[in-house]
């Protein structure tokens, strides 16, 4: 029996598209400016030292680490420290309302009827906690976030690594067996399932023929009671 879900963001709630055309270009025009304005926050600092240690460039300038966090944009790098700078930086764009998170027009029926069968919900993204909480704070569909029970980022560990999802279900407190990891990318999957969970794959665009997990197209064709 299912009793809890926990959901990817890109590629699974909301569109790649979004992630990649709108987010990623707004925190590389604003990243400069933000880091040089924030350059003695707290949270800017740990994020700062974090690139420089991933980077294996302790003595990093900033504008050394400008243009290093430049280049892990264009790759789609998940460098923690880029993760919690691109939270930071899309507050505004969000608050100001230069855009709202997508979500596909199947997710938010789905996560209405999961939590009127008693499943709680849960968020597994690379993107830091704080950019999840505004993505689904400021969504197409307004205000989420009292849907969820708690959020996970790569602080668990990394999305392909088994070990992430062993930690996730040790802060649930559910037995892994109890629960479902929903997933775009079966790499991510494989590592769901090799720690006892349940797997089922968004396929939201192109297929994927490599992919040994369960597929559906929309969150409309998830029946956690038949799992
Ligand atoms: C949390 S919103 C932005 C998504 C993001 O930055 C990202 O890297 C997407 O990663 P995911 O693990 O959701 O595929
Ligand atoms: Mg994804």
């Amino acid at each position: 029996m299912i009793r809890a879900i926990v959901t990817d963001i890109e590629g699974t709630t909301s569109d790649i598209q979004f992630v990649h055309n709108v987010l990623f270009p707004y925190a590389r025009q604003h990243l400069a400016a933000f880091v040089r304005d924030n350059q003695t926050d707290e949270k800017v600092v740990a994020a700062l030292n974090a690139v420089r240690e991933e980077s294996a460039a302790p003595q990093a300038s900033l504008d050394d680490l400008i243009a290093t966090l430049i280049g892990f944009i264009d790759e789609d790098r998940k460098s923690p420290g880029l993760k919690a700078l691109q939270g930071m930086i899309w507050r505004a764009g969000y608050v100001e309302g230069q855009f709202t998170g997508h979500l596909y027009p199947d997710v938010l029926p789905a996560f209405e009827r999961w939590k009127q069968q008693g499943i709680a919900l849960y968020v597994y993204s690379s993107g830091s906690v704080p950019a999840q909480k505004l993505l689904f704070g400021y969504s197409d569909e307004g205000d989420l976030t009292s849907l969820f029970s708690g959020y996970f980022d790569t602080a668990v560990g990394a999305k392909r690594e088994t070990q992430s999802y062993h930690n996730i279900a040790e802060h649930i407190g559910l037995a892994p067996s109890s629960l479902l990891f929903l997933s775009d990318i079966h790499q991510e999957l494989d590592a769901a399932a090799q720690a006892g969970w349940h797997t089922l794959q968004l396929i939201r665009g192109e297929a994927d023929n490599a992919s040994r997990h369960h597929q559906v197209n929309d969150f409309s064709q998830i029946n956690p009671e038949s799992i």
